[in-house]
């Protein structure tokens, strides 16, 4: 493609040099550039791409993008953000591929996993091939492909909608994530359905403030609207959670017509009569085409707000409510999320995700419902991440367990003890008994120590890691897979 073309619809400050050049592929990285490819300086968190371009001009760069000029002979497009430029320059290489299908996101700060599973099985189910895009995998036509995050970078993006709209796929269904929004990673991605899950304590290291971190959930939905679109078929819609106080802010922001959910306040979707146990959980449902119940194989009340975002957008898709039913009743549960491990043992195991206040809260008083004996919770803070969210998550780890074991989740490159005094600072604050905590930096050991404390009915809670099968340390990702630990330590107890 041409470069002038590429670029036609970007807001240039200055072009420098020939732009009358064939582009034949796209990168940010330096070391992987081939010859012919347009190199786009990104300004990292860590390094600044601009300091790469000669080395992705030796590797055969055919031309730049930047935001300051740089002493070269190839030919520069200079813009002010290079990230949101990219997003546009992606999408034009790739022909728009988020227009030759249907796009739902799902943003909010729990929850966007579960959701898009629940929504990618509806949408298989109506017979609508669909893609999903999240933190544990990406998934289209019978193939998965490894994640190094929630949302991929617009180039990553743009490429995989294109290689799902040449193999069929007909809806992509993907998680947003803020640091995605703040980034532009989904700019020139069009959306027909945007869903808002919750928003609550995480990422403050990144956003700086609770206003913050929800004006970037914002721009999903400023950025989704009906104001210049006039095409019916392509209709945006805003799927909101009635019961958080955020969607009123939402929907003022969006000009796409607006579908609500909720228990506690009026909503579109609205569930009742919600009942709990060990095995599931069964809510009444009316909606704006007709009523039913449900009897969900995944516990907890905050399910049946991820279920209710699902039917939400299954039902503007077009699909028949007792076929969403069937579909949601067929889901055994999520890869990590509320995940009972099994090996015999005569008391309850269970490793769940849960790596924010909210998310810890929501899941320990999931547990304490249906727990006939004592709770016994394992959990860490991820290093490199919001600080803040550490006393205020042991804090809850003790008010609902009977023993809340701190640990290491993945430490990063902090200093795992400092992290879990970072926590332990909670519990001091809120005076919890030295003998209702310990402190083991070691995730295995930790493990192993629950398991072996725990008594017949007792339930032990593994939070933070759920999917995940590494554990980060420094710069390095080893093996580890609490369900798999808890197996064996499980198996060595000789029950
Ligand atoms: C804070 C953040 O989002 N960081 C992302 C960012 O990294 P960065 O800005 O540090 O990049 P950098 O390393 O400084 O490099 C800058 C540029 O120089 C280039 N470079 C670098 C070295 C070289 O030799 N040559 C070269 O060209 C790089 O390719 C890059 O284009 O750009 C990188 C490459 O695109 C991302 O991998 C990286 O995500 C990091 C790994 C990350 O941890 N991100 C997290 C916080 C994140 O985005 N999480 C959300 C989920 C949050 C949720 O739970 O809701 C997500 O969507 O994944
Ligand atoms: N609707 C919800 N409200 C509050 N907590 C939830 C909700 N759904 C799930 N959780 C809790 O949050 C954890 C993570 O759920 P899930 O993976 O679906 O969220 P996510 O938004 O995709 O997370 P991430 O930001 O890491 O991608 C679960 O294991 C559960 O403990
Ligand atoms: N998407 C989240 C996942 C956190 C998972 C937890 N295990 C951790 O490493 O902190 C993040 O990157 O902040
Ligand atoms: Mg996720």
């Amino acid at each position: 493609m041409k470069l002038n073309e590429l670029v036609s619809t970007l807001t240039i400050a200055e072009i420098i040099g020939e732009c009358n050049i064939t582009i034949t592929g796209l990168q940010t990285d330096s070391r992987k550039v081939a010859p012919g490819d347009l190199f786009i300086c990104l300004p990292g968190h860590t390094v600044d791409g601009h300091d790469y371009a000669a080395q992705a001009e030796e590797n055969g760069a055919a031309a730049l993008v930047v935001e300051r000029r740089l002493e070269t002979e190839l030919p520069q497009i200079l813009v002010k953000d290079c990230r949101f430029a990219m997003a546009v320059i992606a999408d034009a290489f790739f022909g728009s591929p988020s227009t030759h299908m249907n796009v739902i996101g799902v943003t909010g700060t729990n929850g966007k996993t579960t959701t898009t599973y629940l929504i990618e099985k509806m949408m298989n189910d109506h017979g609508v091939n669909t893609g999903l895009i999240g933190t544990i995998q990406m998934r289209y036509g019978g193939r998965t492909f490894p994640m190094s995050g929630t949302t991929p970078e617009a180039l990553d993006l743009q490429r995989s909608l294109d290689d799902m709209s040449a193999n069929g796929v007909e809806c992509c269904v993907m998680e947003v994530s803020s640091h995605a929004l703040e980034q532009g990673r989904v700019k020139g991605t069009d959306f027909r359905t945007a869903i808002f899950t919750n928003l609550s304590q995480d990422h403050l290291d990144y956003h700086k403030s609770m206003e913050e971190y929800q004006a970037a959930k914002g721009l999903f939905f400023a950025r989704l609207g009906n104001k210049f679109n006039h095409d019916v078929k392509r209709r945006k819609h805003a799927v909101l959670n009635a019961d958080d106080p955020s969607s009123a802010y939402f929907a003022k922001i969006t000009s796409a017509e607006i579908i609500t959910y909720g228990i506690d306040e009026p909503a579109d979707v609205r569930a009742s009569n919600i009942s709990i146990t060990a095995q599931g959980t069964y809510f009444h449902l009316d909606t704006f085409r007709g009523s039913t119940d449900i009897q969900l194989r995944m516990v907890g009340k905050f399910n049946v707000y991820n279920a209710m975002a699902a039917i939400a957008a299954g039902l503007l898709e077009g699909i028949e409510l007792e076929a969403i039913k069937r579909s949601l009743e067929s889901i055994a549960g999520v890869d990590g999320r509320v995940e009972s491990v099994d090996a015999g043992q005569p008391f309850a195991v269970i490793v769940d995700y849960a790596h924010t206040p909210d998310g810890l809260e929501n899941v320990l008083k999931t547990v304490k419902e249906f727990a006939k004996g004592r709770v016994l919770t394992v959990f860490g803070c991820g290093g490199d991440r919001d600080r803040t969210k550490r006393p205020i998550m042991g804090k809850i780890a003790a008010k609902y367990s009977d023993m809340a074991i701190v640990t290491s989740d993945n430490p990063r490159t902090e200093d795992p003890d400092l992290i879990l005094k970072d926590i332990e600072q909670g519990l001091q604050e809120d005076q919890v008994p030295e003998n209702q905590y310990m402190l083991i930096v070691d995730r295995r050991k930790a493990i192993q120590k629950a398991i072996e404390m725990a008594s017949p009915d007792d339930v032990v809670l593994i939070a933070g890691k759920g999917h995940e099968t590494y554990q980060i340390i420094g710069h390095t990702k080893h093996d580890f897979d609490d369900r798999v630990i808890a197996k064996e330590a499980i198996r060595s107890m000789d029950l």
